[in-house]
């Protein structure tokens, strides 16, 4: 059917033209009224022999230097649609020599439907045919995609269909795009490897490649379903944002002791929401302006991560810097006395000049909001929820709280399922009761499940996570006990204090 049609175009193509020619030469000879009822005529004859219509999407556009979006887009959907039944392809191998992808071949035409309409597209290149070095393609190099339909479903094809190729092609490029991991760390930053940025540069990256996902993460599965509703709300709500009038913004910050999976879920987030991610290293930040050059030379779709950021920042400093200043020079009078204190002193100031601010980074992040277009997520993790200043954590900046806590019973499930592919098992009720009475982190609880040499199998795996509990709960029995000796002994120490206070005071 495809081939037919392209026969038949070129045929009714040739007639028609060779009509119009003939009409453009005689048109003079008739009469006005006459010539009107030859054009309506000369409409319905075309219209009867060619009841098609065709759209050009070229290659490049306008000045002929940039690669048309919309061509990049059809292409993917193209890619991802039709080349199951092209009988010719084109194969492009990427370095890693694993990744390998078909299009279709030049002059080659697909069919696709749509709500029971038919199309064809075709893919076409003009080959050169003179000899000549330029670094444009020339106009006889062009490829376009030519999109063919009939007539009668113009508004529907227009209207509905392109709008359907253009936002599947761009899901299909979402997914299919190797999404980066970019760092400001010092030894990193300011490359410029190459990363299109404005700003020269001042992120480095790589590519992100990380295998976490929501259903590999161990935690409370309500509340993963929870958070992942809410992600995948959040990444659809375009239109939801700008009917209220905020910024296409979300925060989230996720607390909870070392190991319990915070950054682990910064991974899986990227790679549900398929989003880049920017790991904002603070302390490697000299200033408040330059804070805020890194954050405004982020691109849509990307989560902004900072890692403890209880660690990177002083939290707990007053948000106005003239109070600041002034507790500054109460202090530095009392240190000038004291030499001792002179290379602290060095220090801190080197310190203020060089480090971010609150202030600066909530000024920076209310700012980021409504200067950048485009989705972006905010990131903050802290082992110490309870010191970070509640300017900076309130709803708004950092909309979802999250804590990630020890291993429980559930969590522990889907670890085993990911680490001894087990569902259960005689020793998990055993499991269950040490996880109930003990703390251990999952990346510890991880750690005694993972397989160490090939021989190994499930049961002497979950044996050592029941004797790694237990050695907690010891520890912890232990500790409990001799706090409580501690206790006593203050209290004898107290009352043989109070006895000898007495005694003393009835000698008196
Ligand atoms: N909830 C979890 N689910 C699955 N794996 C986990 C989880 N928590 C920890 N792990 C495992 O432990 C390792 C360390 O976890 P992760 O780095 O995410 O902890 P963290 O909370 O960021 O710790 P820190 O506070 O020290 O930065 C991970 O590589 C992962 O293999
Ligand atoms: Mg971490």
């Amino acid at each position: 059917m495809a081939e037919s049609l392209a026969a038949m175009t070129a045929q009714t193509g040739k007639a028609l033209a060779g009509l119009t020619v003939m009409f453009a030469m005689f048109q003079n000879y008739f009469p006005c009224e006459l010539r009107v009822i030859i054009m309506d005529c000369y409409d319905k004859l075309v219209n009867f022999v060619y009841p098609y219509i065709q759209i050009t999407f070229p290659e490049f556009q306008g000045d002929g230097f940039r690669r048309s979006k919309a061509y990049s887009t059809i292409e993917r959907y193209l890619n991802a649609n039709s080349t199951k039944q092209a009988k010719r392809l084109d194969a492009y191998v990427f370095d890693d020599c694993d990744t390998v992808v078909l299009s279709v071949a030049n002059n080659e035409e697909v069919a696709d439907e749509f709500k029971g309409i038919k199309v064809w597209w075709t893919s076409r290149e003009h080959n050169p045919n003179k000899q000549s070095i330029s670094f444009w393609p020339r106009e006889d190099e062009k490829k376009y995609f030519r999109l063919t339909f009939y007539r009668k479903h113009r508004h529907r094809i227009t209207a509905e269909y392109l709008k359907h190729v253009m936002e599947e092609g761009k899901a299909i490029t979402v997914q299919e795009r190797r999404r980066k991991l970019c760092t400001n760390k010092a030894g990193d930053g300011g490359s410029g490897l190459g990363n299109g940025f404005g700003g020269g540069g001042i992120w480095s990256e790589v590519v992100f490649e990380h295998p976490a996902t929501f259903a590999t993460l161990a935690m409370d599965p309500i509340r993963k379903e929870q958070i992942v509703r809410d992600l995948m709300y959040f990444s659809k709500s375009e239109d939801y944002y700008k009917n209220v009038g905020k910024a296409w913004k979300r925060g989230y910050l996720l607390y909870g002791p070392p190991g319990t999976g915070k950054s682990t879920m910064i991974a899986a987030m990227a790679n549900l929401l398929q989003y880049d991610v920017y790991d904002l290293e603070l302390t490697a930040v000299d200033n408040n302006t330059e804070l805020r050059k890194l954050l405004i030379n982020t691109t849509s779709k990307s989560l902004i991560v900072i890692e403890d950021i209880d660690c990177s920042i002083d939290v707990t400093a007053k948000r106005e810097d003239e109070d600041e200043n002034e507790d500054e020079d109460g202090e530095e009078e009392e240190e000038e006395k004291n030499p001792v204190n002179e290379e602290k002193k060095k220090k801190k100031k080197k310190k203020k000049q060089s480090k971010v601010t609150l202030s600066g980074l909530l000024n920076t992040i209310d700012g980021l909001w409504s200067a950048c277009p485009g989705e972006r997520i905010i990131v903050f993790t802290t082992n110490h929820v309870e010191k970070l200043d509640k300017a900076l954590i309130r709803r708004g900046r950092m909309d979802e709280h999250i804590e990630l806590s020890y291993c429980g019973f559930e969590a522990f499930k889907i670890l085993a399922k990911n680490y001894l592919e087990v569902d259960s098992h005689e020793l998990f009720a055993k499991i269950r009761q040490l996880l109930n009475e003990t703390e251990m982190s999952p990346a510890d609880v991880a750690d005694k499940l993972m397989r160490k040499s090939d021989g190994e199998d499930v049961d002497g795996n979950l044996m050592s996570l029941i004797k790694a509990l237990e050695e907690v709960q010891e520890k912890n029995k232990a500790a409990k006990l001799e706090e409580k000796e501690k206790k006593v002994a203050k209290g004898n120490e107290s009352s043989d204090q109070a006895l000898e206070e007495n005694g003393h005071m009835i000698k008196l």
